[in-house]
């Protein structure tokens, strides 16, 4: 696999339990605290109001989702869902159709049947406004961050900020400045996104979807194709923002060990079908052949 030098990589990698604010510096700290209380504080109650005596509602869910693309029957009848708070990890094989259910539940691809709810709503009939709404709550990284190139970096996370349209200039900059520290891509708002490697594209696009305050992030192998080190600190905010945020989110990775620490359930995609749905712990138990194999073939992977 094809890996990048990521020149720019702090030495001092944040622990997983490091606040995510820690290395704000201290003219933005208290707006970018302020801005990410009001996000965590928003997914705490409606991870609460989402529990109905006894049994807590998905915030998404696949049921029964087929999707083909002419003979090619990539999803068949496939469910699973994810709590809200919790993280699910999307694992299979090459071309198994782990992206084409991030693309379904964005509402870039619409499955052929079966039901896909979002917070509570079946988005299969949305049209592409309903879609618009929805992408407020779910935002996705994309592998190459799929960020505006004709804009700079800054103007990139400020964008939903000033739609939200309630925010001043000095604020959103100070929000701007705050986010991209918190990700680790301190003092890039001026340049291009064409300046910067895949690792910290992936890192903007990140502290772009931040800045939209979601309910939930759909990441599509954030860890993957960038240097060791780029891999470990993405991950490992991914992790902090799932513990202190709070976001429901859905990770597409082939890395099992970032997936074993990150993971309330796990997904396995195969020959069409969820062969497997459960939590970490049931899958390292199963005795399923097809997983097992899977799971072994990781191990056997060397380190780079
Ligand atoms: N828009 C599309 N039109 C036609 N075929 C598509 C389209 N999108 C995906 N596919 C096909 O669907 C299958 C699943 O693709 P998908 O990108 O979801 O695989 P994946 O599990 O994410 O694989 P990888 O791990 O290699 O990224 C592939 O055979 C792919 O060619």
């Amino acid at each position: 696999m094809m890996r990048e030098r990521e020149p720019d990589v702090p030495e001092q990698i944040p622990g997983e339990d490091s606040p995510l604010t820690a290395d704000v510096s201290p003219e933005v700290a208290d707006v970018v605290e302020e801005f990410m209380t009001e996000a965590a504080e928003q997914n705490e109650a409606a991870k609460e109001s989402a529990v109905v005596p006894g049994k807590p509602l998905p915030y998404i869910s696949f049921e029964k989702v087929s999707k083909s693309f002419g003979d090619a029957h990539v999803l068949q009848q496939v469910s699973f869902c994810v709590l809200p708070g919790e993280t699910l990890c999307i694992l299979g094989r090459s071309g198994v159709g782990k992206s084409v259910s991030l693309q379904i539940l964005m509402g870039f691809l619409k499955a052929d049947s079966g039901k896909v709810r979002v917070a509570g709503e079946d988005i299969c009939g949305f049209t592409e406004r309903e879609m618009q709404g929805i992408r407020r709550k779910v935002t996705m990284v994309f592998q190459n961050g799929a960020l505006f190139d004709s804009i700079t970096v800054g103007e990139n996370v400020a964008f939903p900020l000033r739609e939200r349209g309630d925010l001043g200039e000095e604020q959103i900059s100070q929000v701007v400045k705050g986010l991209l520290e918190m990700v680790g891509v301190a003092g890039m708002e001026d340049l291009l996104p064409s300046d910067l490697s895949t690792g910290m594209k992936r890192s903007v696009a990140i502290a772009r979807a931040l800045a939209s305050q979601p309910e939930a992030i759909l990441y599509d192998e954030p860890t993957t194709m960038v240097d060791p080190l780029m891999g470990q600190l993405l991950g490992n905010l991914i992790e902090r923002l799932k513990r202190q945020l709070h976001l429901t989110s859905i990770v597409v990775t082939h890395d099992m060990r970032f997936a074993k620490k990150l993971a309330d359930r796990v997904v396995f995609l195969h020959e069409g079908k969820a062969q497997f749905f459960g939590t970490i712990e049931e899958m390292e138990r199963t005795n399923d052949p097809v997983l097992r194999e899977f799971l072994a073939l990781d191990e056997l992977v060397l380190p780079v």
